[in-house]
């Protein structure tokens, strides 16, 4: 499974210190609204650690599973490797990128966080599947996250002929879904448009039509 230019379309990522009611519930109601692939991301105030973690983690796998949604766990290999996830997304703080390629194998989709060229090029050479870009917009959710960055390097990486699968996050939502898309970007990634939404359902329904209406 690695056709990622289709899995990254409508990138969900949540974990429940994102959610207002259950974790399940929300996934649930986001994939009945189309989103085409969910990352763990279990981190910021109140996260769960150690077993409580892993228990939610195997609750919304199971959840994907039922769903033939791809399953990514943010950061923690070690999680995805117990889980068998089906990859693993990591920052520019996390291990490198080819020691994490080498732990999870060829066949597991490793996604890379990348703010500029020389990171996006170094990721690319290690064995990276795909490039989480941004901030594109401001955002709160990421207390650590660096300054918003617009669209310029979605565009540059283009410019340049880099032909990777690229996400877009930070600050999406379906209103400005459309200028990431056009930018260069296969898919959009969010946490807050769609967990904090009155209908995450209908929240990803609009977003998934944003990309495909702009692709
Ligand atoms: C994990 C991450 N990385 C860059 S911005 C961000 C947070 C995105 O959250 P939101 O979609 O709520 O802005
Ligand atoms: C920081 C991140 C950037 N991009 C993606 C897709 N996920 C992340 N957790």
């Amino acid at each position: 499974m690695k056709n990622l230019q289709q899995a990254l379309k409508v990138y969900f990522i949540m974990g429940s210190p994102n959610c207002r009611k259950s974790p399940a519930e929300v996934l649930t109601e986001a994939i009945e609204g189309g989103i085409t692939l969910f990352q763990f991301r279990e981190k910021g105030e109140g996260a769960l650690t150690g077993n409580a973690k892993y228990k939610l983690a195997k609750e919304l796998q199971q959840i994907c599973q039922q769903h033939q949604i791809p399953f990514i766990v943010n950061d923690d290999l070690e999680l995805a490797l117990q889980l068998d996830a089906d990859g693993v997304h990591i920052g520019q703080e996390d291990e490198p990128v080819h020691i994490v390629r080498e732990k999870i194998g060829a066949e597991k989709i490793l996604g890379v966080s990348v703010h500029t060229m020389e990171e996006a090029v170094a990721a690319k050479q290690e064995g990276a599947d795909y490039y989480g870009i941004g901030p594109v917009f401001p955002t709160a959710t990421k207390k650590d996250a660096k300054p918003s960055q617009g669209t310029k390097l979605i565009k540059k990486l283009r410019i340049e002929g880099f032909t990777i699968p690229i996400v877009g996050i930070g600050g999406i939502t379906s209103d400005n879904a459309a200028c990431v898309i056009e930018a260069g970007a296969d898919g959009v990634s969010v946490i807050t448009a769609i967990s904090h939404a009155e209908s995450p359902l209908e929240a990803a329904k609009a977003l998934k039509m944003e990309v495909y209406r702009n692709e």
